[in-house]
């Protein structure tokens, strides 16, 4: 799969570092190519005499933006510089650039003074940025959001953290960012996402050979062009198959009069290529599904205290469990003592790769014996287990508040993945996936707030499980699972507006997404 990657501040500085030092391209060199970058967006779309304000930093976010300025104002445009920062803080590189707009005649001012300009360079602070903003630095973002003018932020939106995209206290509220080499963590994290306006990254000299051998950046993302492509993301189809070659997945999902959750997921797992699914419920549920469903199998159980038809049911499961390719277990099975067995039942006696989601989480969260038996079965046999919590039941499982998931996803995805040594798809704005074999941790990039709405984690439960039927690994189908899902969402926004998407929607377009019949290319 072709990677995008998100770098944090020390890798970015690594990177910045090696292709100084190890491959002696000059700082200035860079400096002034992404200062031409810059320029080069500005000029599509922004003709000779328009006025352009520069407001800069101490660091070398505030170098770039004078040599932008410089190079603008050769080109025809009516340039102000503006320097915030004790002159004691400048780098070697803003330096640099001073003594040559000195030289051309400039002038600097120490704060901004016209309220009106067509465009405002932010390069007050890049991923220097180090400490919350307080005082004139404060004040000087505050001026640049208040007073007219296109702003353009050099590398981040000055106040944006990063590694975070949290906003240290004020941040500039750009309208495109150029930024160079990597896209960093802070324009994909919320709410830094939303300062960036369109982020524009450029090639600026420093490549993946600044890596020097060593493992890469630790978050991606699947390369922007999947989303026309989704089909690419799917296994190979083979045009000879019947329904067995596509696979089988079990669905256990639903609880009394909850037949939704089931049904959704079930629909799902067919709409992404299962050959086959099988839904297990509880009988109540036997009718709404048959009519609305008709497609799938059924199996269905009445309370485990019924002990004689619980028995039947159990042996009828088990024969199912060993049919399958696949399991999902939790959507809508709600916590009675009935979900419980049955959930403890299908995690001790499966072989097969098994997804769990929202109320099994539950389950699995009260549970330390079935999450030592789930890292025992994951190690001792292999086992492929996926759990796909969303924020509030990862801080149940965690054991933490959900605010503190929030704060640092990739991190505790991480951690929890290694606890449970099982994939972890932590599910909120930016989802993120974690396994415990592998360092690196996958940020989601597709998708939309429309999207958090009931039911669609069990669309995604069921996409996953889809994708594990069609012999997928897990990892790869939690990942391909949760950006498709992603796309569905905007797809689906894309044709009702944000506010009214639903969950059956999401499941409605995989009609359309797939349709150019793709191969894992
Ligand atoms: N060759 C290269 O290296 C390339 C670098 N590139 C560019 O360099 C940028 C990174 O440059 P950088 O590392 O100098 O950091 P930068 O973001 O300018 O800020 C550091 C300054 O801010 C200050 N400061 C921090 N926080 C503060 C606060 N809250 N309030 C007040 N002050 C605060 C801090 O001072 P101090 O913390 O020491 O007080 C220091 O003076 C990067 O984003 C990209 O644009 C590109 O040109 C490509 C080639
Ligand atoms: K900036």
């Amino acid at each position: 799969m072709e990677k995008k990657y998100f770098v944090s501040s020390a890798e970015m500085k690594k990177y910045d570092r090696a292709t100084i030092n190890d491959f002696q391209v000059p700082s200035l060199v860079l400096m002034e190519r992404a200062a031409l970058e810059t320029v080069g967006e500005i000029e599509k779309r922004f003709g000779k005499g328009s006025r352009v304000l520069v407001v800069s930093g101490t660091g070398n976010n505030g170098g770039d933006g004078i040599a932008v300025g410089r190079i603008l104002m050769q080109r025809g445009y009516e340039v102000d510089f503006v320097l915030i920062g004790a002159e004691e803080k400048y780098s070697e590189e803003t330096r640099h650039q001073l003594v040559i707009i000195a030289k051309y005649g400039c002038t600097l001012k120490s704060k901004i003074e016209s309220m009106e300009y067509d465009i405002i360079i932010d390069a007050l602070f890049g991923i220097g940025l180090s400490r919350n903003v307080e005082g004139i630095y404060k004040k000087c973002i505050e001026t640049m959001n208040s007073i007219s003018g296109f702003i353009v932020s050099v590398d981040i939106p000055s106040g944006i953290n990063a590694d975070t995209g949290a906003v240290m206290n004020a941040a500039v509220k750009a309208d495109i960012t150029v930024t160079f080499a990597f896209e960093k963590l802070g324009h994909i994290l919320y709410p830094g996402c939303e300062y960036c306006g369109e982020v524009l990254c450029k090639d600026i000299g420093i490549t993946k050979e600044s890596f020097r051998g060593e493992e890469g950046p630790r978050v991606y993302s699947y390369a922007d062009r999947y989303r026309e492509q989704a089909a690419a993301l799917m296994p190979a189809r083979s045009r000879g198959g019947n329904k067995g070659t596509f696979g089988k997945a079990l669905v256990i999902a639903g609880s009394r009069n909850m037949s939704g959750a089931c049904e959704l997921c079930a629909r799902s797992a067919y709409r992404i290529g299962a050959g086959m699914v099988k839904v297990v419920t509880p009988e109540e549920n036997r009718e709404i599904i048959q009519k609305n469903l008709p497609e799938a199998l059924l199996s269905t159980y009445t309370d485990a205290e019924k002990t004689e038809s619980w028995k039947e049911f159990l042996q009828d499961l088990k024969e199912s469990m060993k049919w399958a390719d696949c399991i999902v277990i939790g959507p809508g099975i709600g916590k009675s003592g009935t979900a419980s067995i049955l959930f403890k039942y299908v995690v001790k006696e499966s072989a097969k790769p098994l997804v769990i989601d929202a109320d099994g989480l539950n389950l699995l969260a009260e549970s330390e014996e079935l999450q030592e038996l789930l890292r025992t079965l994951s190690l001792k046999e292999s086992r492929q287990i996926i759990v796909t919590p969303h924020v509030a039941e990862f801080a149940r499982l965690y054991g933490c508040r959900p605010e503190e998931v929030k704060k640092d996803i990739i991190s505790k995805t991480k951690e929890l993945a290694d606890r449970l040594c099982c994939t972890v798809v932590c599910k909120d704005a930016r989802t993120a996936v974690a396994d415990y074999m592998k360092r690196d941790v996958y940020l989601n990039a597709t998708g939309n707030d429309g999207m958090a709405t009931a039911g669609s984690g069990d669309v995604l439960a069921g996409i996953i499980g889809g994708l594990l039927t069609q012999g997928v690994r897990c990892r790869e189908a939690a990942e391909a699972g949760v950006f498709l899902h992603g796309r569905l969402g905007d797809l689906a926004a894309e044709r009702t507006g944000r506010y009214a998407v639903m969950a059956g929607d999401l499941t409605e377009q995989l009609k359309y997404i797939l349709s150019d019949e793709g191969k894992r290319r």
